[in-house]
């Protein structure tokens, strides 16, 4: 049986374009970076995020990371303005990481790698649902925020706190009234690039929006992310860590910035 992808050397990001040719596809995401090459667009406006904590539904490790899924039902939890048109609804937030405090994210900014990146899920609701919509062009926004060294963040140790009951892959637990804009950074300049999504089905279906700021993480929180594991209970215990894809060839695209 082909192996499920991972980011392990027998089934990582190199493997993935055997069960999944899109790999080599000419809008592949991450991306790297450089400030230098990226364009400033004055017609870009500043993003607009609405969100409704009470639409937070659970916390689940799926194996690859954990997300925290959100009701998206209606229009109370949006990504409006910014590079984007129209409307689009919160699906969830995940994050990716390293097994150490010199790699984990998935953009880099002129090489640097940072600890971690967020990555909060948005859908195109002029499509009917997230499934739908994750295979149209314009179907997906995710906004990227990365994660810095620093200071204990306390809204990200509420997420933290409940990986007692998602250690292993397939378990989720009930995470309520959560409000994602508090683990955004105070100033919300992004870099925005047309891309995919970073893991398998690695869908052309993206309009990246990346945060130039960075928000806190303590390494006592890094080192509770590398308590989670990618193997179920039972299994083999693996810990989860270097859930990234390296930066992907940028193949011509523009990448524009909204401050300058
Ligand atoms: N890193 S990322 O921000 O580029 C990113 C964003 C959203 C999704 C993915 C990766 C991957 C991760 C696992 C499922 C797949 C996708 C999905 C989920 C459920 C589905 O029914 C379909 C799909 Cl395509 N969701
Ligand atoms: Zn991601």
């Amino acid at each position: 049986m082909a192996h499920a992808w991972g980011y392990a050397a027998n089934n990582g990001p190199d493997k993935w374009v055997s069960n999944f040719p899109i790999a080599d596809g000419p809008r592949q995401s991450p991306i790297d970076i450089l400030p230098g090459g990226a364009s400033y667009d004055s017609g870009l406006k500043p993003l607009s995020l609405k969100y409704d904590p009470s639409n937070c539904l659970e916390i689940l490790n799926n194996g690859h990371s954990f997300q925290v899924t959100f009701a998206d039902d209606s229009d109370s939890s949006t990504l409006k303005e910014g590079p984007i048109s129209g409307v689009y609804r919160l699906k969830q937030f995940h994050f990716h990481w390293g097994a150490s405090n010199d790699k984990g994210s998935e953009h880099t900014v002129a090489g640097t790698k940072y600890p971690a990146e967020l990555h909060l899920v948005h859908w195109n609701t002029k499509y009917p649902s997230f499934g739908e919509a994750a295979s149209k062009p314009d179907g997906l926004a995710v906004v990227g925020v990365f994660l810095k060294i620093g200071d204990a963040n306390a809204s990200l140790q509420k997420v933290l706190d409940a990986f007692n009951d998602i250690r292993a892959k397939g378990k989720q637990t009930s995470f309520a009234d959560f409000d994602p804009s508090t683990l955004l950074p105070g100033c919300l300049d992004y870099w925005t690039y047309d891309g995919s999504l970073t893991t398998p089905p690695l869908l052309e279906s993206v309009t990246w929006i990346v945060c130039k700021e960075p928000i806190s993480v303590s390494c006592e929180q890094m080192a509770k992310f590398r308590s989670l594991l990618f193997s179920a209970e039972g299994e083999p215990e693996c810990c989860m860590v270097d859930n990234y894809r390296p930066p992907q060839p940028l193949k011509g695209r523009p990448v524009r910035a909204s401050f300058q």
